[in-house]
């Protein structure tokens, strides 16, 4: 517990070490800018792009991340690793990195803007990352909340077709006292049953192992009933929303363990290849988006 009486992430030791300001700072062997002011706190890996952790003031924070991440330059497991340009396994070459190529490249941070309520961060890729796709990331704090925003532009003469997610960890106080709302009667693809198609009749149920693609382009609510919290995935440009929680296969995961498989499940604003891949055309582009806004708990 920290002084707000929240529970602590794995970084807060670092966080708590710090002053109040901006700092460029090594967290587990990874380059990350660490912001803490008075309306929060924010952590982006360089390595990624990846916000690792946000907690707005006097709140528990909204994201998980490991204790444990693989060493640098492995992707880090917790607060919205980039999928892009394709989610899952590509789709032509099991070689390729699962999840593509942006939660491993090195970015920049272009633009730093910090006000009274929140800020602005915009980072590119130091090179780029995948042949005619330019690709930037914006990051707004404000009153309501986190935005992440992911652009690709087709900067080729070809159009060019690309899945991709936002694959934001969010703590929750456990498994069994959460509820998962506005995902029912809608379609989705179940990955644990060969991507069979099924309907959802009632809710989500996060106490077991799921990992689930929906067709599905409006907000989430993720009530907490154990931190009497409620929290509004949004999300724009997004035909599709994972759901997932390794349950029992995360024994033997190392940037997880069973012992933390009850303190997040991932709700990710994506483009899938499922539901709805991404076709650019020359000269086009797509801002896919997630929101994060804490909203009066309703029991
Ligand atoms: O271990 P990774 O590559 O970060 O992926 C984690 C999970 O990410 C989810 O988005 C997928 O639906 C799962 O199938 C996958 O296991």
């Amino acid at each position: 517990m920290n002084e707000w009486g929240a529970v602590s992430i794995a970084g807060q030791a670092l966080i708590d070490s710090m002053d109040h300001g901006c700092h460029d700072v090594e967290w587990q062997g990874f380059p990350v800018r660490l912001i803490k002011q008075p309306w929060g706190e924010l952590l982006i890996s360089l390595h990624g792009a990846q916000v690792l952790h946000f907690r707005p003031a006097n709140e528990h924070p909204v994201l998980w991340l490991t204790a444990q991440p693989k060493s640098f330059p492995g992707a880090i497991r917790g607060g919205v690793p980039l999928c892009w340009p394709w989610f899952a396994d590509h789709p032509a070459d099991a070689a390729l990195p699962a999840h593509g190529v942006a939660r491993t490249g090195k970015w920049r941070l272009e633009h730093e803007q910090i006000t009274e309520s929140g800020g602005c961060w915009l980072m590119t890729p130091e090179a780029s990352l995948w042949p005619d796709l330019a690709l930037s990331l914006r990051i707004t704090v404000g009153q309501n909340g986190l935005a992440i925003s992911l652009t690709t532009d087709n900067v080729g003469l070809q159009a060019a077709t690309l899945t991709q997610a936002l694959h934001s960890y969010l703590a929750i106080s456990a498994r069994n006292s959460i509820s998962i709302e506005g995902l029912e009667g809608y379609a989705y693809f179940d990955k644990l049953q060969a991507m069979a198609q099924f309907n959802l009749e009632g809710s989500v149920d996060a106490t077991q192992e799921i990992d689930r693609v929906f067709n599905h382009a409006e907000s989430v609510l993720l009530v907490d009933h154990g931190w009497q919290r409620s929290l509004r995935i949004g999300k724009r440009y997004s035909g599709s929303t994972v759901v997932w929680n390794p349950g029992v296969s995360a024994k033997g995961v190392v940037d997880i363990g069973l012992d933390q498989v009850d303190a997040f499940v991932c709700i990710e604003a994506a483009n899938t290849g499922c539901v709805d891949p991404v076709v650019l055309l020359s000269g086009e582009s797509i801002c896919l988006e997630t929101q994060f806004t804490i909203e009066p708990y309703v029991k």
